[in-house]
């Protein structure tokens, strides 16, 4: 089964090609690296996924379904890049995984004990009991991040997309955050991780995609970050 399937994807801005015709198939259970250079487009190609630009061209299904379906159902969870979130937003970190229950909810919205266990368990999986009553802004970026994880588990996400995850991250922070995707990853769930960090990419993915507004390699790991696949997105000639 398909996690992420684009059929031709294309995305503009005014003038600004940001995706051209983009064709992926992630299968589930994998953690897929998207790699590529400042502007060649994986933000885009994340928003898309998630219903929050709407395509010029092309398709997308999301878990062999219908990408509205996918977030109707919290399928789908998206863990933005640090910049893009208001961080003075007066909510604590137990409000931010709480929020990934919202599709679990009664009619009423009052969450149950069944939603606070939920939290809790999944508040305890990333490390952050201690921290659930603090503002998130009090948050380390690392922490911030794994908060953001935390309520892709409480929802029971099975697709997670996360844009630049070790940016401005603390080394610890990184490796619990490795370490979990690779339990969501052996659970069956699927992780798309945006990177400039081609050295982490081998460890941690199973396969990637290089982007510069198309889809330069996607495959194993080894061919997509071959010298010549490097050399046409990134203008390199040798791997790092
Ligand atoms: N809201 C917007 N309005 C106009 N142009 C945009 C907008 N968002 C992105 N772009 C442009 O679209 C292209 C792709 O941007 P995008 O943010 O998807 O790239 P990216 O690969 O995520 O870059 P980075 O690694 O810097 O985050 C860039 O040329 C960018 O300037």
């Amino acid at each position: 089964m398909s996690a992420v399937l684009t059929d031709r994807l294309t995305v503009r801005y005014g003038e600004t090609l940001a995706l051209d015709e983009v064709s992926v198939d992630v299968a589930e259970g994998r953690i897929c690296g998207l790699l590529g250079m400042n502007g060649s487009g994986k933000s885009t190609l994340f928003k898309s996924l998630m219903g929050l630009i709407r395509p010029d061209g092309g398709e997308i299904r999301i878990l062999d379904g219908a990408q509205r379906r996918a977030r109707r159902e919290g399928l789908i969870v998206y863990v933005p890049q640090s910049e893009a979130v208001d961080w003075n937003f007066p909510v604590t970190v137990a409000d931010v995984v709480l929020m990934g229950r919202y599709g679990h909810l009664s009619i009423a919205r009052r969450p149950r004990r069944r939603d606070r266990e939920a939290v809790q368990a999944a508040l305890h999986r990333v490390g952050l009991t201690e921290l659930a009553g603090k503002p998130i802004g009090a948050l380390s970026g690392g922490q911030r991040k794994r908060a953001f994880v935390a309520r892709g588990i409480a929802q029971d996400a099975r697709l997670l997309l996360l844009d630049e995850p070790f940016a401005g991250v603390d080394r610890t922070s990184e490796a619990m955050i490795t370490d979990l995707l690779r339990q969501l990853r052996d659970e069956g769930r699927t992780v798309v991780i945006s990177t400039h960090d081609l050295a982490g990419v081998p460890a941690l993915c199973d396969e990637a995609v290089l982007l510069q507004q198309r889809v330069v390699a996607h495959g194993p790991v080894e061919h997509a970050l071959a010298p010549e696949m490097l050399a046409r997105a990134f203008g390199m000639t040798e791997a790092p």
